[in-house]
């Protein structure tokens, strides 16, 4: 089961009510990476089944233009759950996230219930990815063991706003109180080599704000940011994706370890800056990211 999606590109995940027909029609206008339809906390209870319904029809007759198509099911504590798997594998989801993780366990059963469907509704194994949300101490403490579940999990990703109450705070727009959380997860994620995705960013008056928390995530290492609207892209897609500037300096750095290599040189300088093998992979990493994001021009 080794489904090559599990690496794509996804700098933005952008949330939408799975109950808004308006919505869920055409989200692929504004162009994020991942789309993610919502059946949690954004439908009211009274509307769980029409919102279900309505979402299984739109997987059925909508094109999302190569918009990876990610439903957030309820949680494993609900009735719902487990009808709502059904509808994302038979309406042919990407992937599922599941809210509130707590424990590898709950990573289980739910690729459980998605390999049952994906036998009854005629998919191939492994075809459904699982993102795994935390949003409690419990579940961030257990990271790296939710990380390890399941071969379908694609990644983790903090959901601060449950878990800044779980903790008795709030989210401040600081980024204080997520700290320890955002450093934990990233490096349980980057320790079993899965994505990591940062939280959602609710002011849309703070764009200021909105920004600087990017620039943090970014800076820490994430793969990507949820998000809530689409004026929250551009911003998100500027801040993860590499410069020309960045680009051309990789280029060189790859270039020059193969060259140098050859001549049985270790250690030199490029721009003034010292290089030596340990640049190697950051420089690729940033190759690959520009390829993926569509603005590479060189020969690499
Ligand atoms: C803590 C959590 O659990 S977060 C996850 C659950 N939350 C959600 O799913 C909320 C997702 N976001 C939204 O529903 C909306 O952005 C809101 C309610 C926050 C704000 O809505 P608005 O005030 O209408 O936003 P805004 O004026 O910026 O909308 C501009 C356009 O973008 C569309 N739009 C707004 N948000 C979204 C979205 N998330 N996805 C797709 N389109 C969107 C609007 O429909 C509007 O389209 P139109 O110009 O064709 O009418
Ligand atoms: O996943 C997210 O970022 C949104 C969410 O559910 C939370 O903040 O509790
Ligand atoms: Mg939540």
């Amino acid at each position: 089961m080794n489904n090559p999606n599990k690496k794509r590109l996804r700098r933005t995940m952008m949330f939408l009510n799975a109950q808004k027909p308006g919505l869920i029609k055409d989200p692929y206008i504004y162009k994020a990476d991942s789309l993610m339809l919502d059946l949690e906390d954004a439908v009211a209870e009274n509307q769980k089944d029409v919102a279900r319904f309505s979402l299984y029809h739109a997987l059925k007759t909508v094109d999302y233009r190569g918009a990876e198509r990610v439903v957030r099911i309820n949680g494993l504590d609900t009735p719902y759950w487990r009808e709502d798997i059904r509808a994302c594998v038979a309406g042919g989801c990407d992937s599922i996230r599941i809210p509130k993780t707590e424990h590898a366990e709950d990573v289980r059963r739910v690729a459980a219930a998605i390999a049952e469907d994906e036998k009854t509704y005629g998919r191939p194994e492994g075809e459904v990815l699982i993102i795994a949300a935390l949003e409690s101490a419990r579940g961030v403490m257990n990271a790296l063991e939710i990380c390890e579940s399941d071969e379908r999990l694609f990644g983790i990703a903090l959901s601060g706003g449950d878990y800044t109450k779980d903790l008795q705070t709030h989210i401040t727009g600081t980024g204080i109180e997520l700290m320890g959380a955002r450093q934990q997860m990233i490096i349980a994620a980057r320790a079993a080599g899965v994505q990591c995705f940062d939280t959602v960013f609710t002011d849309l008056k703070d764009m200021d704000g909105f920004r600087k928390d990017v620039e943090n995530i970014h800076l820490m290492g994430f793969d990507g940011k949820s998000i809530i609207n689409p004026r929250q892209i551009p911003i998100v897609h500027e801040i993860f994706t590499p410069t020309q500037k960045d680009i051309i300096f990789a280029e060189k750095v790859v270039k020059e370890i193969d060259s140098k290599k050859a001549l049985g040189i270790g250690v030199f300088t490029v721009d003034g800056k010292m290089i030596d093998i340990a640049f190697y992979d950051g420089a690729k990493r940033t190759i690959d990211l520009a390829k993926a994001s569509g603005v590479y021009k060189g020969d690499l």
